[in-house]
């Protein structure tokens, strides 16, 4: 393996300086940060919440893309686990350096890298299709489509037996819970369709015997088909990657990508699952690869796949396996985001602490503690609220205008949950949260959702126009009208436009009428219901002059599922509360590697509440011996419990981390005084600020 050859690009000092005055407001980087900028060799670089990490990567990819062309044509591949992470990176720098935005260059998810370079074409080879849809809820409908139609049967077992045993082995619970086992187990098992073996993880459940196995034979068949339709869970697009780069044909693709892409930056590297990491070094970590590969992240807050089999991170630095070679960790030293009252407070939760990780806070902005409001129930959600809005002003902080461009966040690990469910979430304090109106979907579980649903941040008719086709084609696929009847090839989009246009122009450009007012109608108009009811007549009434075998029977729940609505969360966006304080509302994971000026980190519950998942007992009661519990880093201690290898306490840590290393200058910490009532004197003597919301 390469230590790394590929280092004679030299950064120019100039292009640090400008990256300086566009990044950090005129500041200088200091020689840590400047050595990282500078390096062009493999490396993993790991830090604190808000050292800067992606800062320097930014001002990094800034100073490269001023040296491009690069030699041989050569392109760069930024890649991050998330969209939020991406979108981040093409905010600051699509402006100032579009040229990284275009061939040979790449800047995307890992997932995208790999379903355009990889994943597609193998998908094509393999199966003869290319990929249609890759997408988890989706797979997830297949799913259920294809148990609903399986049946029990003893003798021989039935693939319905098979996986009720595989599923529900040991578990005592409702019918309703055994079926949800076997979904969950058909969406997240993978298929070794080389070995011809079934598995959930590392364990094999089902391995195919002999010919008589024809519950196996059921289940491969069912996987290939959707292959073969290009329909893809996230995971396949791995699988399959793998499974194509061992063929001998696909030899070409590795050296094509080593020669296209000399350098790869990965940001948010902790978050990336064990399938993803295996295929960046499978492509380009290789003997005969000179392409530089540098790793960013920080594991300690790694909230997404985050742990392997053992237990341990799956991002193993290359220090960390080959420290002859890598003889260190590329680091940076302080938080440039926190004050050190906060990063005392965050730096109890550190779980990895490699040499010299500790978190000290650097910023020179007023120190304000952290605040605890305690409240009674969802009563108080508006008062919260205004408490917060109250500690904001109080501080002034919504004077300076970059405050408010990195904004006033409440944020929460369970946002959203069933009507009638008891568990706490953000959505059951603040109503006007509403997840799926905030994710870009494609598809969703009923048909008005198709209408209320599209990425309203477009403000072109695209996005509404390609939801409403969607939900057609949706209905098509749960009615089983097939594109071709021989092959069961499904509609998409472009086929069903161009059965239209077979039908006859008269039919296309009625329909493209009637698409054009309802896009209008929905847009500029905001008349949702009027179009639905529309919308839904056309379905009922007029798909079947088009597919004379089409009648609405199994799509009808679909169709009249009740949905209803919440315009968009940011609370600002009424029209009389412009010169109000703007809070938006959002999940843990969709403000990682956010900086923002104030956040409130509500208390839910996943599985169990923040505050009881801290309360680790790291020694048992005994007649003679009292119950130890751990550091509670809640109260600014240091946690002592990690090594005990408690799953929910530990994505606590993280998770917590996460959220409380969020702002410049408040946070605060909102709790039900029925899980904190016999702690609140520690919190007092702690540091906290106690503030009680209802009496
Ligand atoms: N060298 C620096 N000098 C001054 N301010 C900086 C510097 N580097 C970063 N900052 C500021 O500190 C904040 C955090 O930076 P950044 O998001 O890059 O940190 P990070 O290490 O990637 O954080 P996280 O681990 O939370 O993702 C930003 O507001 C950024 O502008």
């Amino acid at each position: 393996m390469l230590s790394n050859t590929f280092a004679e690009m030299e950064i120019n000092p100039d292009d640090i300086r400008k990256a300086e005055e566009v990044l950090i407001d005129g500041d200088q980087f200091d020689e840590e940060r400047k050595k990282f900028i500078n390096c062009m060799n493999t490396l993993d670089l790991l830090a604190v919440p808000g050292s800067g990490k992606t800062t320097a990567l930014l001002a990094k990819l800034y100073c490269i893309a001023q040296q491009m062309p690069l030699e041989n044509d050569a392109g760069i591949l930024v890649l991050a686990h998330t969209n939020h992470a991406i979108e981040e990176i093409e905010k600051v720098l699509k402006p100032i350096c579009p040229q990284l935005f275009s061939y040979p260059n790449f800047v995307g998810t890992v997932q995208s890298f790999a379903n355009r370079f990889i994943a597609n074409q193998a998908c094509f080879e393999l199966y003869g299709s290319y990929i249609r849809k890759n997408d988890d809820e989706m797979y997830l409908y297949e799913v259920e489509k294809f148990y609903r139609i399986l049946n029990y049967n003893k003798n021989p077992p039935a693939l319905k037996n098979k996986l009720f045993g595989i599923a529900n082995r040991d578990f005592d619970g409702t019918s309703k819970e055994k079926e949800n086992n076997i979904l969950e187990f058909l969406k997240s098992c993978s298929f070794d369709l080389e070995g011809r073996k079934i598995k959930l993880g590392k364990t094999t459940k089902i391995a195919y015997t002999g010919v008589n196995q024809n519950y196996y034979v059921e289940l491969e068949n069912w996987k290939i088909a959707l292959l073969s339709q290009g329909i893809l869970s996230y995971k396949d697009s791995f699988d399959i990657s793998k499974r194509y780069l061992k063929l001998e044909n696909a030899q070409s693709i590795k050296s094509i990508l080593q020669q296209r892409f000399k350098f790869v930056f990965i940001d948010e590297m902790q978050d990336l699952d064990q399938d993803q990491v295996n295929l960046i070094e499978n492509v380009f970590f290789t003997q005969e690869s000179d392409t530089v590969i540098q790793r960013i992240g920080d594991k300690n807050q790694a909230i997404y796949s985050n742990v392997s089999d053992s237990g341990d991170t799956i991002w193993k630095t290359r220090h960390e396996v080959s420290p002859k070679i890598y003889t260190e960790n590329f680091s940076l030293n302080n938080s440039h985001r926190l004050t050190s009252i906060i990063a005392n407070l965050v730096d109890g939760f550190v779980m990895d602490r490699d040499d010299g990780y500790k978190v000290i806070g650097i910023s020179a902005h007023q120190q304000i503690p952290p605040y605890l409001l305690i409240y009674n129930d969802e009563t108080d959600a508006e008062k919260l609220k205004s408490k917060f809005i109250a500690l904001i002003k109080n501080y002034g902080l919504e004077e300076n205008p970059k405050n408010t461009t990195r904004g006033f966040h409440i944020v929460a690990w369970t946002t959203d949950k069933e009507e009638d469910s008891d568990k706490w979430h953000l959505r059951k304090l603040f109503p006007e949260y509403s997840k799926e109106s905030k994710q870009k979907k494609e598809d969703f579980d009923c048909l008005r959702k198709y209408v209320f649903l599209f990425d309203h941040n477009k403000k072109t008719f695209e996005s509404i126009r390609k939801s409403l086709l969607n939900g057609i084609i949706r209905i098509l696929r749960i009615e089983n009208i097939y594109m071709d009847e021989e092959s069961k090839k499904h509609f998409r989009k472009s086929s069903f436009i161009q059965r239209l246009k077979d039908n006859s122009e008269q039919t296309y450009h009625d329909f493209n009428q009637k698409l054009f007012d309802w896009c209008y109608s929905v847009v500029v108009n905001k008349n949702y219901e009027e179009i639905f009811i529309q919308y839904s007549n056309y379905v009922k009434n007029e798909l079947c002059e088009l597919f004379p075998n089409f009648s609405v029977s199994k799509s009808s729940n679909f169709i009249n599922q009740e949905y209803d609505y919440v315009p968009i969360c940011d609370l600002g966006d009424t029209e009389d509360s412009k010169d109000e304080i703007q809070i938006k509302l959002g999940s843990i994971h969709s403000v990682k590697g956010q900086t923002h000026c104030a956040t409130m980190y509500l208390e839910t519950d996943y599985h169990n509440s923040e505050t009881v998942k801290l309360n680790v007992e790291i020694i048992k009661e005994t007649r003679k011996r009292q119950q130890v519990l751990g550091n509670n880093p809640l109260f600014f201690q240091e946690q002592n419990f990690s090594h005990l290898n408690k799953a929910r306490s530990n994505e606590t840590l993280k998770m917590m981390y996460v959220g409380f290393s969020r702002p410049t200058d408040l946070l605060c910490f909102a709790v039900r005084k029925q899980n904190i009532e016999n702690d609140i004197e520690k919190y007092k003597a702690s540091g906290w600020h106690i503030e009680f919301i209802s009496p």
